[in-house]
C-alpha cells in the first residue's frame, strides 16, 4: 500500500541498501566525511540517531551536501522529533517504538516513518494505522532470526530492518530471511574511526560488509 503524503516509499529505501548504518555524530564536522566514506563504500541509505545535539545539523549538512546518499533520522521518540526532523531534511524517520501519536503523525508526515517494532502486536497496531514496513529493534536482545522467521507465517506481507546487536558474524543470516530487506548496525560508523577521522576503515568496514552479502 502507497501512502501519498510521503516523498518516496519506504520499500525503496529498504531495497536500495541492504546494509543501513546506525550513526551517532557527535561533531558536526565528522557529517560530510562520514556520509562520503559510507557512500564510498557501497553503502547510501543512512541513519542519524537524534541522540547527539548536532544531529539535526548533521542530518541537513548531509542532505544538502552528499546528495548520491538517502538520510533519515533516528531515535524519533514523539511527534515534535518527527517534525525537526522532516524540516532538518531527513528523508525518511525511522524509531525505536512506537506510539498512537507517532504512527498517526507518522502516516500523515511528508516522508515515510519506519515504526520500531519488538513484538507482533506491536506489527499489528502498526498495520492497522497502514505501516507494512518496520524496524524490528532490539533485533538479537527480541529472538533475532528465530522470531522474526515466526513473524513470517502471520506476517505475510510485513517487511522488517532488524537492527540491535547486528554484527558481522550474524547480519547475513538476518539478510537471508525472507521477511528482510535490509538491516541496521552501529559497526558500520564506529565512533572510535570518526574521533580520528579514520575515514578509509569505515569505507573498507562498508566494503567488507557489502562484499560479504554476495560471498
Ligand atoms: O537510536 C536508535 O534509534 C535505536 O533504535 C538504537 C540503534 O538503532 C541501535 O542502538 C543500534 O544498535 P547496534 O548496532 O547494536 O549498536
Amino acid at each position: 500500500m502507497e501512502n501519498n503524503n510521503w516523498k518516496v516509499q519506504p520499500q525503496d529505501i529498504f531495497k536500495r541498501s541492504p546494509i543501513v548504518p546506525v550513526m551517532v555524530i557527535h561533531k558536526i564536522e565528522h557529517a560530510v566525511p562520514l556520509a562520503k566514506a559510507l557512500v564510498a563504500g557501497g553503502i547510501s541509505v543512512l541513519e542519524v540517531t537524534l541522540r547527539t545535539p548536532c544531529s539535526l545539523e548533521a542530518i541537513s549538512k548531509i542532505a544538502k551536501e552528499v546528495p548520491e546518499a538517502i538520510v533519515g533520522a533516528g531515535t524519533i521518540l514523539n511527534e515534535s522529533q518527527l517534525a525537526d526532523a522532516q524540516e532538518a531534511g531527513a528523508q525518511f524517520a525511522i524509531t525505536p517504538g512506537a506510539t498512537e501519536e507517532l504512527l498517526k503523525a507518522g502516516i500523515a508526515g511528508q516522508v515515510p516513518l519506519i515504526p520500531g517494532v519488538a513484538s507482533i502486536s506491536e506489527v499489528m497496531a502498526g498495520m492497522s494505522q497502514g505501516y507494512s514496513h518496520f524496524k524490528f529493534f532490539p533485533a538479537e536482545a527480541s529472538g533475532g532470526v528465530k522470531a522474526l522467521k515466526a513473524f513470517s507465517g502471520p506476517l505475510a506481507n510485513i517487511r522488517f530492518c532488524p537492527t540491535g546487536g547486528i554484527t558481522p558474524s550474524n547480519y547475513r543470516d538476518y539478510l537471508a530471511l525472507g521477511n528482510v530487506d535490509c538491516i541496521g548496525g552501529s559497526w558500520i560508523a564506529p565512533t572510535d574511526a570518526m574521533e580520528i577521522g579514520d575515514w578509509e576503515r569505515i569505507t573498507q568496514l562498508c566494503k567488507d560488509a557489502v562484499n560479504g552479502i554476495k560471498a
